[in-house]
């Protein structure tokens, strides 16, 4: 575990803004910043998969980013005392986002289904994968999260599910919509649902993030282009798929997880960072 791993609690720790007078508030100053990074990337022409710890752009990863080695741990005493998951603590319907209350939340109703993989292509099965989001107004059920935009009664933006032999899950919910937050003037992370692997003890927990295609924000958002490689940004992209649409119920998308290799799916928090 390190300091950088993150639960929808620590999802809200913000930086205090700068003044509208410091020069990196400005989106053609952060942009030159995130282009030059990027730049130095392209030069090197290393293969780089996962993101920059400490990127500035994205201020609070100055703040966040581990700074010690990560911590060795005794598997087996680790067992001893972390939580552990099985198939039957975690409910079918769990994986619906969109029946835990009486009435239906407001927004695009969407499937988002995938595959957990390992690095040479093999289903990780029995995995709890646990997700987090804002509603379809951007607004996340948080104490730190107080902009003027709607709560959902019936969205709490919470789901979980168990991956299948073949390593598949699938959540039913709500499109988010694009979050503002405080990292710098008028900053506006592009939709996005926060997924958690659990691993097959706690010390392996990885997290990161989904969005979806097209996004207007992907070149202005320090978070994704904290990640350098091209490539690896993309993965983070879930693929419209019509066939997992249905008729006048809900949109389909397709999105796997790859646990590790040159394919390896980008983690803002892991036992490996
Ligand atoms: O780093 C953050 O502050 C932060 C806040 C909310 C999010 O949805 C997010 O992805 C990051």
């Amino acid at each position: 575990m390190t300091d950088k791993d993150q639960g929808p609690e620590e999802a809200f720790v913000h930086l205090t803004p700068k003044g509208p007078d410091d020069a990196a508030d400005t989106q053609a100053d952060l942009n030159q910043e995130m282009a030059r990074i990027t730049e130095q990337y392209d030069a090197s022409g290393a293969p780089e998969t996962q993101p920059r710890l400490d990127y500035a752009p994205y201020r609070s990863s100055i703040l966040r980013h581990p700074t010690k080695d990560p911590h060795h741990t005794d598997p087996e005493t680790i067992e001893l005392y972390a939580p552990a998951f099985g198939e039957r603590d975690v409910h079918r319907l769990e994986s619906d986002l969109t029946i835990q209350s009486g009435g239906e939340p407001i927004g695009e109703r969407i499937k988002i289904r995938g595959r957990v993989l390992d690095g040479d292509g093999r289903p990780v099965r029995n995995q709890l994968v646990e997700i987090w989001q804002a509603n379809a107004a951007g607004r996340y059920i948080h104490k730190r999260d107080q902009h003027p935009a709607p709560i959902d009664p019936n969205f709490t933006g919470v789901g979980r599910c168990i991956t299948g032999d073949d390593g598949s899950y699938e959540f039913v919910t709500i499109k988010p919509g694009p979050y503002p937050w405080k990292n710098h003037h008028n900053a506006w992370r592009p939709a996005h649902v926060h997924f958690s692997l659990f691993g097959t003890d706690f010390t392996q927990r990885m997290i990161t993030q989904m969005y979806f295609p097209s996004d207007p924000l992907f070149a202005l958002d320090p978070i994704y282009q904290s990640i350098v490689d091209p490539k690896a940004r993309e993965r983070l992209v879930a693929e419209y798929d019509h066939d997992v649409s249905e008729h006048e119920w809900l949109l389909g998308y397709k999105w796997d997880i790859v646990l590790s290799g040159s394919n390896r799916t980008w983690t803002e928090g892991d036992s490996n960072v």
